[in-house]
């Protein structure tokens, strides 16, 4: 188990709850969805289990060394920065040599199919390839958690496609991915889903 909630929900600044208490486990190898209407709490819930928001009620458990990566919403990148640059980055943080974070980072392009893309400037790249490059260097952090905020809501239906295969390998390498989607076509990727939309009435 790498993350345990344990009846998790949150009400911001004294307000009504968001979502009905969670009791579940999360474990390596799993992909999740966390789904429900716009305002349900799908990217509250995700900052939970990143461990960036403390829930206003229940606790969560988090296994030790427990290594947390979040992939935003919005492909964010340095314009004139390649797409090596961009996944070498994480790796050079760790100590590592040029040469080394570059020969780890094509590994990882090379994963997300972006192989040819490796020397373009983040701004050429296609919304695909941005999201797909984002996820890249999630990996290349070496995280036990993938968090991933609605990564097919700007992608056309065929590019939506390859995420969504992109992140059921990711789960099958063991990570835990959790991911909030509006998408019918990510939500039926995933090995189970958390559903919000019993959220509590305001009233
Ligand atoms: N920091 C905050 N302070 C107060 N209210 C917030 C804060 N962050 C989010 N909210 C509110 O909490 C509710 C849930 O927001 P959240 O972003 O988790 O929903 P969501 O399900 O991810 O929505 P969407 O599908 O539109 O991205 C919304 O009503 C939002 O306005």
């Amino acid at each position: 188990m790498l993350i345990r909630l344990d009846r998790v929900t949150h009400a911001f600044n004294g307000g009504h709850e968001l979502f009905q208490p969670i009791t579940t486990p999360f474990a390596r190898g799993e992909m999740v969805a966390v789904t429900g209407r716009s305002g349900s709490g799908k990217s509250t819930l995700l900052a939970i289990l990143a461990g960036y928001l403390a829930p206003s009620a229940g606790a969560v458990q988090r296994g030790e060394d427990c290594r947390v990566c979040w992939v935003a919403q919005q492909p964010r990148g340095v314009a004139g920065r390649s797409a090596l640059d961009h996944v070498a980055l994480p790796i050079l943080a760790t100590g590592a040599r040029r040469s080394e974070a570059e020969r780890r980072a094509g590994e990882f392009l090379d994963q997300l199919g972006l192989s040819d893309a490796s020397s373009q400037p983040f701004e050429t790249l296609s919304g695909g390839q941005a999201q797909r490059l984002m996820l890249a260097q999630g990996l290349a952090a070496a995280p036990d958690v993938l968090v991933v905020d609605e990564p097919t809501a700007q992608l056309d239906h065929r590019t939506a496609a390859e995420v969504d295969a992109v992140l059921g390998m990711l789960a099958a390498a063991e990570l835990l991915v959790v991911v909030a989607t509006h998408s019918p076509a990510t939500r039926a990727s995933c090995s189970r889903e958390l559903a919000l939309d019993h959220s509590i009435p305001s009233e």
